[in-house]
C-alpha cells in the first residue's frame, strides 16, 4: 500500500465508512486523530526517552522485571532465529525490556524496537503496546494496522500483564521487522504472548502471595498442575485479596475483597482438601453459577485458623473444629510432621487415622510419594516381595498393622531395616496392650512408633457440628443443612463406625431430603446396634490416657465436671 493510499484510508475510516479493518484497529485509528490529535500525514519516528527517564521507568518496573525475567528469555527462546523482538514495556508505553538479535540492534534501535521506546498511543499512534495499554486487551497490530507510516512495516502482537489488585501494569509485545503479509501469521505469536503473560502474573502472584492461600484453577484437570489458567490468593478469613487476570474470567468480575464461599461452593476449611494429596479429578470446585473447574489450593508455610486455632500447617489445620484433644492432637502432629520419627496413629475404625497421615505427609512433602500398605492383606511371602521404594522425603504407610501374623512382623522388621522413607502406622486396637500380650513384636513396636497419636472416637469429640456440616458439604454441595431435630438424632448416636459411618449417614439424608432441610425424618437408621457402652471405668482410663492423664481435659470429653472425674477415678483406686 502506498502512502496516500495508507492515509486516505484513515480518512475514509474518519468518515464513518467501512474499509474491512478491525474494529480495534479503527477505533485506535480514530483516537489518535480526533483525542491524541496526530496527523497521518506527518509521520513521526520513534520517541525514545532519555537515559535518565528509562532507569526511573526501570526502577519502578525492577520487581516484575525480576519475575518476568526468566519467563520472557525461555519465550524468547521459542522463537529465536525467526527475528523476533521480545519488548516489556510498562503501563505507560515505555519499554523496560528486551531481547531481540544483536545483529540487527542498529535497525531495531531505529524502528523503536529497543529499550527506552515509547509506544503510547498518543506518541506513536496505533501500534501493538498502544493499543493494548488502551483496550486492556490483546491485539495483533500488523503492518498497515499501524497509523503512523514509519511503523507501518512492522508487525506487533501484544499482551496485557495485570498486577494483583487487577491494574493494567505491563505489556508483553512480540514484533517483527518484516513480516509476511497475511495478519493470520501472527496468530501462533498471540498465543504465545497470551501464554507468556498469564505465567507472568501467576509467579507474580505466588511472589507476593507466600504468606496466604492460594487457590490455582483449571478447567481441565490435566492442566492444573503444570500450567493453571487462573489463581487468586486469599486472607485468612477467606477473602480475595489478590487474583490473576484470568481469575475474573473463571469466577466474575469484582473478585477482589469478595468472599471464596460467595463466587465457589467452597470455605477456608475445604482448602486443604484440594491441595495435592488428592488426584486432580476430584479436585471439583463448584462456582455458584453452575459451573465446575478444577482447584489446587497451595497452603502458606503456617496456616492460621480464622476461629484463632493455633498455628497448624495446611492440610492439618481441615482435620478438627473446636474439640481440644483434636487440638492439642494436631499440634503435637504439627511438630512432629517436618521430622521423619515414626509415628503410631491409632484409633477406632473410620476416626480418620490415614486423612491424617496424608495430612502429616503433605506438611513435609507435598510432591514426595506416599505409599500405603495395607497390612490385612499381606503375608510374610507378601511382604518380602514388596517393593518399598526409597524416594527421599516419600512416606510409607503401614494400614492396620495390627493385622500382620507373627511371620509377617519378622520379615517387616527386616525390610524397615534401612529403609529411608518415613513410616506411619495406623492400627484400630491398642498396639502396647498387644505387645503386653505377646501378639505383637516388642522390636516391631519401637520401630514403628517414635511417637504415639491416638486419635479420639466421634462420639467423644466436641466438634461433632463442625465435622457433621462439613461432612454434609462434601457430599453434597449447595445450600442443603441440618434441622435442629435432625442435629440432636445424629449427637446422641454411638457412632461405632466414626467419620466414615457419618459421611455415609449424611449422604444418604441428602439423597433422602425432600428440600433444603435434612430432618430428623430423613435420616437412615443406624447401620448397627448401639454398642454396650464400655465399661464406666474402662472408658475413663482410656480417655485419660488420650489426654495425657489432663483431668479437665478428660472431663470436658465425657461431659461431666472434673470433680465427678476425681470421684471416678478415686472409685477405680486410679487416685487417692
Ligand atoms: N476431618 C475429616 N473431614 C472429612 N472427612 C473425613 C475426615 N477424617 C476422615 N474423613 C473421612 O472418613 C473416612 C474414614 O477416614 P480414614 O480412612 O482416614 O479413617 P481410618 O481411621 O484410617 O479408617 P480405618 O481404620 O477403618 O482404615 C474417609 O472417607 C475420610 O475421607
Amino acid at each position: 500500500m502506498r502512502d496516500r493510499d495508507h492515509v486516505a484510508e484513515i480518512d475514509r475510516v474518519l468518515k464513518g465508512q467501512a474499509t474491512g479493518r478491525d474494529s480495534v484497529v479503527s477505533r485506535s485509528w480514530r483516537r489518535c486523530v480526533e483525542r491524541h490529535g496526530l496527523d497521518p500525514a506527518r509521520p513521526s519516528p520513534a520517541h525514545i526517552v532519555t537515559a535518565a527517564e528509562l532507569r526511573s521507568h526501570r526502577e519502578q518496573s525492577e520487581r516484575l522485571i525480576a519475575i518476568a525475567r526468566s519467563g520472557l528469555g525461555a519465550l524468547f527462546r521459542q522463537v529465536a532465529g525467526q527475528n523476533y523482538v521480545l519488548l516489556l514495556a510498562d503501563a505507560k508505553g515505555v519499554t523496560v525490556d528486551f531481547f531481540g538479535d544483536p545483529r540487527f540492534e542498529g535497525e531495531l534501535r531505529q524502528a523503536g524496537l529497543y529499550l527506552g521506546s515509547d509506544w503510547s498511543e498518543h506518541l506513536a499512534g496505533t501500534c501493538g503496546v498502544g493499543a493494548c495499554i488502551v483496550t486492556g486487551e490483546p491485539v495483533t497490530i500488523h503492518q498497515t494496522d499501524h497509523f503512523d507510516l514509519h511503523h507501518t512495516p512492522l508487525s506487533c502482537t501484544a499482551a496485557p500483564i495485570f498486577d494483583t489488585a487487577g491494574q493494567l501494569t505491563a505489556v508483553l509485545d512480540l514484533s517483527l521487522l518484516r513480516s509476511p503479509q497475511p495478519k493470520a501469521s501472527q496468530n501462533l505469536a498471540m498465543t504465545l504472548v497470551r501464554t507468556a503473560a498469564r505465567r507472568i502474573e501467576m509467579a507474580n502472584l505466588m511472589a507476593v502471595s507466600r504468606r496466604d492461600w492460594v487457590l490455582r484453577l483449571s478447567s481441565s484437570p490435566d492442566f492444573l498442575e503444570v500450567d493453571p489458567e487462573a489463581a487468586i490468593a486469599l486472607d485468612a478469613a477467606g477473602r480475595v485479596i489478590g487474583m490473576t487476570h484470568g481469575a475474573q474470567a473463571a469466577l466474575g468480575a469484582d473478585l477482589l475483597g469478595r468472599r471464596l464461599d460467595e463466587v465457589a461452593e467452597a470455605r477456608m476449611d475445604d482448602l486443604p482438601d484440594l491441595m495435592r494429596g488428592r488426584p486432580a479429578e476430584d479436585r471439583v470446585i463448584r462456582l455458584r453459577d453452575g459451573r465446575a473447574l478444577f482447584g489446587h489450593a497451595i497452603a502458606p508455610p503456617t496456616a492460621r485458623l480464622p476461629r484463632g486455632q493455633p498455628l497448624l500447617p495446611g492440610g492439618l489445620s481441615s482435620l478438627a473444629g473446636s474439640d481440644p484433644a483434636m487440638g492439642a492432637l494436631l499440634a503435637q502432629a504439627a511438630r512432629l510432621a517436618a521430622s521423619a520419627v515414626p509415628l503410631l496413629i491409632a484409633g477406632e475404625t473410620g476416626t480418620g487415622k490415614e486423612r491424617l497421615a496424608r495430612a502429616i505427609h503433605m506438611c513435609r512433602a507435598e510432591a514426595a510419594p506416599f505409599r500405603v500398605i495395607d497390612c490385612a492383606g499381606q503375608d510374610a511371602a507378601a511382604l518380602a516381595r514388596l517393593d518399598l521404594g526409597d524416594e527421599p522425603c516419600g512416606t510409607l504407610l503401614l494400614r492396620g498393622i495390627e493385622d500382620l501374623d507373627a511371620p509377617a512382623q519378622a520379615v517387616l522388621l527386616r525390610r524397615l531395616d534401612g529403609c529411608k522413607l518415613r513410616i506411619i502406622a495406623t492400627a484400630r486396637r491398642d498396639m502396647a496392650g498387644a505387645v503386653a500380650a505377646g501378639a505383637f513384636r516388642t522390636d516391631l513396636f519401637f520401630r514403628i512408633a517414635g511417637a504415639a497419636l491416638p486419635v479420639p472416637p466421634l462420639r467423644l469429640r466436641q466438634d461433632f457440628d463442625w465435622l457433621a456440616d462439613r461432612l454434609l458439604r462434601a457430599a453434597h454441595p449447595g445450600e442443603l443443612r441440618l434441622s435442629a431435630g435432625a442435629r440432636a438424632d445424629l449427637k446422641a448416636r454411638d457412632w461405632p463406625g466414626n467419620l466414615r459411618e457419618l459421611a455415609a449417614t449424611l449422604q444418604a439424608a441428602a439423597l433422602l431430603a425432600d428440600g433444603p432441610v435434612i430432618d430428623a425424618a430423613d435420616l437412615p437408621p443406624p447401620l448397627l446396634a448401639p454398642a454396650p457402652r464400655p465399661d464406666p471405668q474402662a472408658e475413663l482410663q482410656a480417655v485419660l490416657e488420650a489426654c495425657n492423664g489432663n483431668m479437665a481435659l478428660a472431663a470436658r470429653r465425657l461431659g461431666v465436671n472434673r470433680s465427678t472425674v476425681l470421684r471416678r477415678m478415686r472409685r477405680g483406686g486410679a487416685a487417692p
